[in-house]
């Protein structure tokens, strides 16, 4: 997979250099190219801001300097790449969009800053790129990077590769929709706690079926719209009239 990541604080994205991802990158799975927005621009102040048009706080970036970046990055590209625009206002990521991005050959990242992107920006690329407009999550970052990073780790740790067990891929939270189970590791006895014995027992049968029942509690605890909704028992249920 090839990513490329556009932003005016490319430092940002030196986490993509450390431990999984960056192993994935040095063993070639993944071909991450960090570009500076501001290498896009052609004046002496490589200015990529200006006032907001109608007045209102704070400053806009400005149209030219993302169409060079995106030009260029287009011009490189083997097929249509998915570009990714986190903002507050985008459609929800979560692991599904996960699963769904991890199957494209190239995503790219505009992250922006100050109160956004100049509007013009997102028309002019839906000619080269399939767009999407992505949010972390109902609160507002300063700009993108910090949803670009987790989206890239959330997407790039299932690839194959890329994770050494990919058992535990399986196995995780909002895999099938439920939260996970607790962990424990030695010591069995700790500050007067003691690992459940079930998890010393050895009985594998005991013990998926004890982790199972754990995930239920703790997704009706802590998640219960995670739960998937009971079956109508009946069409009566079901507004059926026969
Ligand atoms: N999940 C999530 C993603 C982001 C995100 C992503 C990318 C950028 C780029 C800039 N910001 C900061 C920002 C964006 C919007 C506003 C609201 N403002 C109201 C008046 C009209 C203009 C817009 C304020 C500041 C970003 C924020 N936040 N949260």
């Amino acid at each position: 997979m090839r990513l490329d990541v556009v932003s005016i604080f490319p430092a940002y994205l030196a986490p993509l250099d450390l431990s999984l991802i960056g192993k994935a990158r040095r063993d070639g799975l993944l071909d991450v190219r960090v570009h500076d927005l501001r290498d896009f621009t052609h004046d002496r102040h490589r200015t990529v801001d200006d006032t907001p048009y109608g007045g209102g706080a704070g400053m806009v970036m400005k149209p030219e300097p993302w169409a060079a970046a995106l030009d260029s990055i287009a011009g490189q590209a083997d097929s249509r790449p998915t570009l990714i625009i986190p903002g507050p206002g985008g459609q929800r990521f979560d692991q599904q969009m996960a699963r769904e991005l991890a199957g494209r050959s190239h995503l790219v990242f505009a992250c922006g800053r100050y109160e956004g992107i100049d509007e013009r920006v997102y028309q002019r690329a839906a000619r080269d790129f399939d767009v999407r407009i992505v949010s972390l999550g109902d609160y507002v970052l300063n700009g993108g990077e910090v949803a670009a990073l987790a989206i890239i780790e959330a997407v790039a740790r299932l690839l194959p590769g890329v994770i050494g067990n990919a058992a535990s891929l399986v196995e995780e939270s909002h895999e099938d929709g439920l939260l996970e189970y607790p962990v424990y590791t030695k010591p069995d006895h700790w500050q007067g706690h003691s690992v459940p014995e079930v998890l010393l027992s050895g009985d594998h049968g005991r013990i998926a079926a004890w982790r199972h029942e754990q995930r239920l509690q703790r997704t009706a605890a802590r998640r219960p719209d995670l739960l998937p909704r009971p079956a109508a028992a009946s069409a009566g249920e079901l507004n059926i009239v026969v």
